[in-house]
């Protein structure tokens, strides 16, 4: 299929939201074809381009199809005729045009012809939505959140994600990794706060080095690091990952523990735990016990009520924190999905309480930016148990952890992290205490 068709084509189903981006882009590129890797990357620039500026492309698209300012509704907008192609015309990055080109010449006049004629139009006043390249309905809860500093949330929101790693403390140290990444010619750095990470620029193929083949780094981002760290599970424990999926908090848990006590990892969908075991073997993890759950109530949970000494909940979100590597979900939710998950937190939040031993330590954390999923369910489940459990200050439990400035990541006494300020995704976390 020609670039141009293909892209669009991409984009068109990514706003079906049945998979991610990155997904179909793989299934559009696999088996033998003619498809070089310059290309390949091209159209995924522009899907990517297309996604996380999308109210300007459609302002100018109704603009340039003569139509007024016809409000964006991606379900109606994605199957109007010529929309997906006007899009990725559009937004196809100045970068990608070479590519292009070279694979068909008269597509990248097409594209160079499109951006011309938009560079005309004007668009007065540019709305909110256009200059942050949000939904507007998002925005009101960010500049509720954030006030003035929204612009430099969005703009942090667009910029791409670096690559972070954490070194497994079982099989290494910090400072040797970073040492052996620089001699390998990377600008590796120790990250500001975890004290297990290391921070590369975006799109470092990690495959071909030693240390990822031996097991002494796995790629995790900062705010993903520090939630473990304020979990705080130590050798000996009987900790469990409720919403453990594809396992990334469970090996940092398990490196903790350093490979000592039980570690249990839940997940509703079987398949997501289902790499858990290999990538455990590869970080030298011994004492991780995957189990998939029919629900949150599964009564095969009921034997562990009140046993475990630490028990994390990484809850189900909108993932709104993580739009710089996600920029479809700020399309696929709405403010109706985010309520639903809102009461799914709340259910998964005191299923997942019971489990914990007197005296033992509960998580909540999402990596969601709204306030709906995060403080709200904090505050709910703290009213409501208030008896049972009691709220830690996760500056103390960073601190422990050996994290670097804990105040600096704390905000009202929760881990708060914001892709503007902090540089990592955008992650919220509280810890709580059970009475002993
Ligand atoms: C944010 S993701 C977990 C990411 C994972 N902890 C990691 O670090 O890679 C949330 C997970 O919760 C799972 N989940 C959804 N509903 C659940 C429930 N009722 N009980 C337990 N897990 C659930 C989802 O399948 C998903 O894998």
């Amino acid at each position: 299929m020609a670039p141009l068709a293909l892209a669009a084509r991409l984009l068109q189903e990514t706003l079906r939201f049945q998979q991610p981006p990155d997904a179909l882009l793989a299934d559009a590129f696999r088996g033998p074809q003619r498809v070089g890797p310059r290309l390949r990357q091209a159209v995924g620039d522009a899907l990517y381009a297309a996604l996380r500026d999308l109210p300007r492309w459609h302002a100018l698209t109704t603009a340039l199809q003569g139509q007024g300012s016809a409000p964006l509704d991606v379900a109606r907008c994605r199957i109007q005729p010529g929309w997906c192609d006007s899009v990725i015309r559009l937004a196809w990055p100045d970068a990608a045009l070479p590519a292009l080109a070279e694979a068909d010449a008269s597509a990248a006049a097409e594209v160079g012809d499109w951006q011309a004629r938009a560079r005309a139009v004007h668009l007065t006043p540019v709305p909110d939505t256009v200059r942050l390249g949000l939904p507007d309905w998002l925005i009101e809860r960010l500049r509720s959140a954030v006030g003035p500093e929204i612009d430099a949330l969005a703009a942090a929101l667009r910029r791409p994600a670096p690559l972070d790693l954490r070194v497994n403390a079982l099989r290494a140290k910090r400072p040797a990794v970073l040492a052996e990444l620089q001699a390998a010619g990377l600008p590796a750095e120790a990250t500001p706060h975890a004290p297990w990470g290391i921070r590369l620029p975006a799109r470092v193929p990690l495959q071909g080095l030693e240390a990822y083949a031996r097991g002494a780094i796995e790629v995790q981002d900062e705010g993903s690091q520090l939630i473990a760290a304020l979990v705080g599970a130590r050798r000996g424990e009987t900790v469990a990952d409720f919403c453990a999926g594809g396992g990334g908090k469970t090996l940092a848990l398990g490196a903790d523990m350093r490979d000592t006590g039980r570690l249990y990892a839940f997940d509703t969908v079987a398949r997501r735990l289902d790499a858990l075991p290999a990538r455990a073997r590869r970080a030298g993890l011994t004492q991780v016990h995957p189990m998939a759950i029919a629900h949150e109530r599964d009564e095969r949970l009921q034997r562990l009520a009140g046993k475990i000494d630490r028990v994390l909940v990484d809850a189900p979100c909108s993932g709104l924190g993580t739009l710089r590597r996600h920029p479809e979900l700020m399309w696929r939710h709405t403010p109706a999905t985010v309520a639903e998950l809102a009461a799914l937190q709340q259910r998964i939040l005191a299923a997942a309480a019971a489990l914990v031993r007197p005296g033992g330590r509960l998580v909540y954390a999402t990596c969601s930016l709204l306030v709906e999923e995060n403080e709200a369910v904090a505050d709910a489940f703290t009213t409501a148990l208030r008896g049972d459990f009691v709220r830690l200050d996760a500056q103390a439990p960073l601190a422990d952890a050996r994290v670097d400035d804990p105040a600096s990541v704390v905000e009202d006494g929760a881990l708060r992290l914001w892709p503007h300020r902090h540089g990592t995704d955008g992650f919220f976390a509280v810890a709580w205490q059970r009475r002993g």
